[in-house]
């Protein structure tokens, strides 16, 4: 069984406890229930800001622990005024280390579109996304039927939430595109073996429609490597470990975006 795998299994646990503790009406009823959310395209194709979308990361399956100090707000912070597009929380905690409390501290002390990174498997946790205050929700092709897919993404819409699509290949992306998403990441991590190849990026970018605004997903630790990526069409850049292995993910983004 591969990672995923378990993820997922864990996964649905999870969100079965979280049912009995929090019902829908109870998520209905929070404040950031209605709140608008930010829309991802303004701030991606805004030129002031860089395309980043930084990640808060504490730990990862194939790093293990990434960074065991770093302060949530802080480091947000550091990364919207450093010109980051947008920002990444995990919410998942036995994986990664994340909290829904890291969501809504995040969501407090900053004003650009936030993605709840999490495995999403069930609609509840699109209703937990938009009472914790985030803008947009991931949804991973090799874990979701075409027909979650549609659904997830009809439910997050109706919600004003945006839509990023993670595939991996270009058969996750055929059988994946559809109506209700805003963006298509590319995810340059192979989440079964956790090898690591940029060519991904550039090997499927011409298969995305013109509609949705292109992401390149995970091992982008080098100024460079955005320069190309923009070159060929990608919009968004999202970037983890490369910022969060630091001391100071503030310091290393602003670093980063100097020799943008
Ligand atoms: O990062 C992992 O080890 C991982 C394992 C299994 C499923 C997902 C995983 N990562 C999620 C991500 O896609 C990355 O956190 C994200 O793209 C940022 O990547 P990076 O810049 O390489 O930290």
């Amino acid at each position: 069984m591969n990672i995923l795998d378990k993820i997922v299994i864990r996964k649905k646990e999870e969100v079965a406890e979280a049912k009995q503790k929090v019902s829908v009406d109870q998520l209905e009823k929070s404040p950031n229930f209605y709140r608008k959310p930010l829309v991802f395209k303004d701030f991606l194709l805004d030129e002031k800001r860089t395309g980043i979308i930084a990640e808060f990361k504490r730990r990862s399956p194939s790093k293990g622990l990434i960074n065991g100090k770093a302060d949530v707000a802080e480091v947000t912070k550091a990364y919207n005024l450093a010109g980051a597009s947008a920002l990444s929380v995990l919410t998942d905690i036995d994986f990664f280390g994340g909290t829904t409390e890291d969501l809504f501290k995040a969501r407090a002390v900053n004003q650009i579109p936030i993605l709840r990174k999490d495995f999403m498997i069930d609609e509840y946790q699109i209703l937990e996304a938009k009472a914790w205050g985030a803008d947009i929700i991931l949804l991973i092709a090799s874990i979701l039927t075409p027909l979650q897919i549609i659904n997830f993404g009809k439910l997050a819409q109706s919600l004003g939430l945006n839509v990023l699509l993670e595939v991996h290949n270009l058969e996750e992306l055929e059988k994946s595109i559809c109506p209700h998403l805003n963006a298509i990441g590319v995810n340059n991590r192979n989440l079964g073996d956790f090898t690591v190849n940029i060519q991904t990026s550039f090997d499927l970018v011409d298969n995305i429609p013109s509609e949705f605004l292109k992401i390149s997903e995970s091992a982008i630790d080098n100024p460079e490597v955005i320069k190309q990526l923009k070159a060929v069409g990608y919009n968004g850049f999202l970037i983890g470990e490369n910022f969060m292995k630091t001391d100071n993910p503030g310091l290393a983004i602003k670093e980063f975006v100097e020799q943008l």
